[in-house]
């Protein structure tokens, strides 16, 4: 040992046989079977560790309370400590020393002792706990030691050695509790522990969690280093080449040299599938040995740049919140509460399950009720892109995946190139259209899309490689459920959406689209104002329709037509009236149409439904001098032509009762006409009507101008019921038509027709045919005056 010269000494300084020259520490905590090296700078300290040397006596280490304190005394000290021999000491450069100690046994203070140039005190053996130990306990935590200090950096090998020699349990835990990383605090609390069991408990809990996480964190770190060696090595060897090509003097003038090492880093960064960058790069390489300007080269780029634009690391998916998700629904449409209600289901259920097969979700009903907003709603709510493929007349399955590589001119199908404009590989992608799919192998290569089984190894024809879709989400709209191809219509979840009542598309257009129109024309609130009656006059009178798209349209006109007049200076707000409107807009499209077609024998108003949604159809029958032919033209399906084939029958056969001069039918021509406008889907139910027609003109009395009619007929007639009754109310409400006739065996679904729609109309149920006339003809004024 050395120790400096000329410092004091004190050998007349004895101390009692019980006490300990202390050496207080501020974080380090030694434990008995221990050597560890300390460093003291202290001047107390300092000569504390010169006396201990001198007189060869151990020291009592032992930890302060606060590590800041500078000079504590009793209470700053921790009870318990460590004695200590002194095995090695070496005085520092400046004022301070190292040593190296062996830790020998624990002790507790009992008494400060005073008068001493350092500090001292008696102090007590503290023994050791007698609760026996389980072998498999002591095991338990040696095996986990090993773990942890192999997870460490910087255990010396030796360390871990040890530990498979020791076997006493607790010199087990002292060695572990020294080994571990445990803030100075809880090692005191192991030190002061006098139970070996208590104190192998305590590690073993302790060990646990920290392997836990420095195996987490040691993968992540391995898994990180992995990817960027391997992209590193490649993105290297790639700048070498290119400047060796340069130095070589080969293709120095070729330009596609940088780009072919951006496109390199860019394949690297993209976040491409192992298998999928192994191709990759392979295909890398055998651009290098093409003609850099031929069409291959110059389409093996354009793959690869495909490739490097897909989104193929998944986003991490915000939480959706279901009460945000509810507000951006409601602020975007108004009503819709069933399917808002399965909506928000449905985001629950893909909130709980993220990776589960949710159903997909198909929006079913006429244009312009707000099936595409809904998808747009639905992303919003979920923080996603939303994309839209859409699939009107799409057949050719290329379309949907992509024509083959081989190809000239060969490009990615719909599904990717969504996915590539959507950045995002969870986005919600909503096929639009699928009832117009046109026949052809289209529907199949949608089918893998739909599948959850198959969709997430997509595979597009030009990629050739399998890109990942289930974690998109899907959404379809479709006008009509029945032309939906069946095996997708299987794999969906039919959410219907019905035509809006005038009311709700008020109450749209003053809630929605005014406000969206006045933003998008950049009009300031206040500057505007379209008064109720004008928006109903602009619904009844420009618009005819289930949704609310042409309402929207003309609400935009109407809107310009005020920014130009307030950027023109001439005016600061406007306000719009209903009479406003044909100076803004022209004359009224559809209004009085019922009145002015009505009026004449002949004409009888029909109501039909179409995928576009209900409408009226007008019917007008004349007669010309002929041989009794029957001439049909316009609007009529198969089924139509059966329906007036039926009432013209139907009419002979009650000629004589009703006073028709039954030789008409044999000198006359009779020509049924029914003028363009929505194809209907179901023509047997205007077999009443055209039974109303021919009668109007037969009998030469009008129908009445107020009601329209709807029914099929049966030979013997009969008025049968008819489908659609929803959507046929809704538009004869539209048309201003205040009286509907019904067959008698629909009454039963009057329950179901919207309740405004019900006050809104008066309704006559249909037994016969005989019933169609007693009801939709106008009053005979003779009639009347008797
Ligand atoms: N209930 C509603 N509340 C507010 N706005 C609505 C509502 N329904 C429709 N709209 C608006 O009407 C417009 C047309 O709707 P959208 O384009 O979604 O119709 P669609 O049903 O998808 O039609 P298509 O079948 O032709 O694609 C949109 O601006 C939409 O926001």
């Amino acid at each position: 040992m050395t120790h400096s010269a000329g410092r004091h000494r004190f050998d007349d300084l004895q101390l009692p046989e019980d006490a300990l020259i202390l050496l207080p520490v501020r974080d380090v905590v030694p434990f008995p079977g221990m050597v560890f090296p300390l460093s003291v700078r202290r001047a107390s300290s300092v000569t504390a560790v010169e006396q201990a040397v001198r007189t060869d006596c151990p020291l009592g280490v032992v930890l302060q309370r606060d590590p800041s304190e500078d000079a504590p005394d009793a209470s700053g000290l921790h009870e318990a400590g460590c004695v200590a021999t002194v095995l090695r000491y070496v005085t520092g450069p400046e004022s301070g020393a190292h040593l190296v100690c062996r830790g020998t046994a624990r002790f507790r203070l009992s008494q400060m002792l005073r008068g001493y140039p350092f500090t001292a005190a008696r102090v007590a053996p503290l023994p050791a706990g007698s609760r026996p130990v389980p072998p498999t306990a002591a095991e338990d935590l040696r095996a986990l030691a090993s773990e942890l200090f192999a997870l460490l950096p910087h255990v010396p090998q030796v360390l871990t050695e040890a530990l498979a020699d020791v076997t006493d349990p607790g010199e087990l835990s002292d060695l572990v509790a020294a080994l571990a990383d445990l803030p100075a605090e809880d090692k005191q609390t192991l030190l002061e522990s006098l139970d070996p069991m208590a104190r192998i408990e305590s590690l073993t809990r302790h060990l646990r969690r920290r392997v836990e996480v420095l195996r987490i964190t040691h993968d992540i770190d391995a898994q990180a280093r992995l990817s960027l060696d391997r992209h590193h090595r490649d993105m290297m060897l790639r700048e070498q080449l290119a400047s060796i090509r340069h130095e070589l003097g080969e293709r120095g003038d070729d330009p596609s040299g940088s780009e072919l090492c951006g496109l390199a880093r860019a394949l690297a960064d993209a976040g491409l599938p192992p298998e999928v960058e192994a191709r990759a790069f392979s295909e890398l390489a055998r651009h290098d040995r093409m003609a850099p300007d031929s069409a291959e080269a110059t389409a093996l780029r354009n793959w690869l740049e495909w490739l490097t634009e897909l989104p193929w690391r998944l986003p991490e998916d915000a939480s959706v919140d279901l009460a945000e998700a509810r507000r951006v629904l409601d602020a975007d449409h108004h009503g819709l509460e069933r399917i808002k209600a399965r909506i928000l289901e449905h985001l629950a259920v893909r909130k709980l399950a993220p990776q589960g097969k949710a159903p997909i979700l198909c929006f079913v009903g006429p244009p312009g009720v707000g099936k595409t907003s809904l998808g747009q709603s639905i992303a919003r709510a979920m923080q996603r892109p939303f994309a839209r493929l859409s699939l009107g007349g799409v057949s050719d399955e290329a379309e949907i995946r992509g024509h083959r590589r081989t190809y000239v001119g060969a490009m990615p199908g719909a599904v990717i190139q969504q996915l590539r404009r959507a950045g995002a590989r969870n986005c919600v992608l909503m096929l639009d259209e699928v009832d117009k799919l046109g026949p052809g192998g289209a529907s199949a290569a949608l089918l893998e899309v739909l599948d959850p089984a198959q969709n997430a190894g997509f595979r597009d024809a030009y990629l050739g490689v399998d890109f990942d879709l289930s974690r998109v989400v899907l959404l379809a709209t479709a006008n009509v459920l029945d032309d939906i191809p069946a095996p997708l219509r299987d794999r969906m979840e039919v959410m219907p959406l019905r035509g809006y009542l005038e009311d709700e598309k008020l109450e749209i257009a003053q809630r929605h689209l005014l406000p969206l129109q006045s933003a998008a024309t950049g009009l300031a609130p206040g500057q505007v104002v379209v008064t109720p009656d004008t928006l109903s006059a602009l619904v009844r009178g420009y618009t005819r329709e289930a949704g609310v798209r042409e309402l929207e349209r003309q609400i935009g006109a109407l809107l310009r037509h005020v920014a130009m007049r307030i950027a023109a200076g001439t005016a600061s707000s406007v306000r719009i009236a209903h009479d406003d409107l044909p100076r803004i807009l022209g004359a009224p499209r559809h209004e009085n149409e019922v009145a002015l077609r009505m009026g004449m024998p002949g004409v009888a108003t029909a109501l039909a439904w179409s995928p576009v949604g209900g409408d009226i159809l007008f019917i007008e029958a004349t007669c010309t001098p002929g041989a009794g032919r029957l001439t049909l033209t316009g609007q009529l399906g198969e089924v139509m032509r059966e329906s007036a084939q039926a009432a013209l029958t139907l009419l002979k056969a009650r000629a004589a009762t009703l006073g028709i001069d039954a030789s008409v039918f044999e000198r006359s021509d009779l020509h049924i006409h029914v003028p363009a406008g929505a194809r209907p889907k179901d023509g047997a139910s205007a077999g009443a009507a055209i039974f109303a027609a021919l009668a109007s003109l037969l009998l030469d009395r009008p129908l009445r101008g107020d009601t329209a009619l709807s029914g099929e007929i049966s030979l013997r007639g009969l008025v049968l019921p008819v489908d659609g009754l929803r959507e046929k109310v809704v538009a004869a409400a539209a048309a201003g038509i205040t009286r509907v006739l019904l067959p008698a065996r629909n009454r039963r679904d009057l329950d179901e027709l919207p309740e405004r729609a019900r006050r809104q109309l008066g309704f006559g149920w249909l037994e016969t045919v005989d019933d169609v006339l007693a009801q939709a003809l106008e009053t005979n004024p003779a009639d009347s005056a008797a």
